[in-house]
């Protein structure tokens, strides 16, 4: 089945301090969404921004946002989030404790709820809940930076989750996260995929509209 490809820059490769520029520059360049990376310095070794910045993004984007929350209890945020304007927002199954419980949480606050594994997570983690999410994300380096090399074995994981959501009627949409470049991105998509986000190689290069380009199949 052919499946139209969506890009979702990272911001965290972007210049944080022209934040709305960046954003639409992205936009113009061809993003169809707007990645963010929620880092809270716990369940991953860095720290980034909250609800305030996401309010800023979301008056400059005309673009769904993409929020990833890389944090602990997330439940204790999801509202402030959902508030602050992410349009899609996705929770790592490794810091849910009650995983449902969250996911329907998202919803009752408007935003469309994903879920997303670290590379060594197995997909039986999340198997319970794929008729619960509108996005599964595989995260293809450990969470926290930008820049990383891609995690080659996440291409199979991609296959496998798609051969699963097909057998349950499901079109989820499946997102990949980390060393999105030309070659893996041409990888991830023939294997099922078709979210990519994709910081350095969007926002470290000159184009941001060839980048873009060079990324759909
Ligand atoms: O979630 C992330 C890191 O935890 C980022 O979205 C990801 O790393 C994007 O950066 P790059 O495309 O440079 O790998
Ligand atoms: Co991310």
């Amino acid at each position: 089945m052919n499946r139209r490809v969506l890009i979702s820059p990272s911001l965290l490769s972007s210049d944080f301090g022209r934040l709305a520029e960046e954003v639409r520059a992205v936009e113009a360049a061809g993003a169809d969404w707007i990645h963010v990376d929620v880092m809270d310095g716990r369940f991953v070794p860095n720290i980034t921004l909250g609800p305030v910045v996401v309010e800023a993004i979301k008056k400059a984007a005309t673009r769904p946002l993409d929020v990833h929350l890389m944090i602990v209890e997330p439940e204790k945020y999801v509202d402030a989030f959902a508030k602050a304007g992410a349009d899609i927002l996705t929770v790592h199954v490794e810091a849910c404790t009650h995983l449902h419980r969250v996911l329907q949480q998202i919803r009752h606050a408007g935003a469309k709820p994903a879920v997303v594994l670290n590379p060594a997570t197995p997909l039986s983690a999340v198997e319970e809940v794929l008729g619960d999410v509108e996005m599964v994300l595989l995260m293809s380096v450990n969470p926290g930076f930008g820049g990383q090399s891609f995690i080659v074995p996440t291409v199979d994981k991609v296959r496998r989750l798609r051969a699963m959501l097909d057998a349950r009627g499901l079109s989820t949409h499946i997102e990949v996260d980390g060393g999105i470049n030309a070659e893996t991105a041409k990888r991830v998509v023939d294997a099922g995929a078709d979210v990519l986000v994709a910081g350095s190689y969007v926002f470290g290069s000159k184009d941001y509209a060839a980048a873009i380009r060079s990324l759909r199949p």
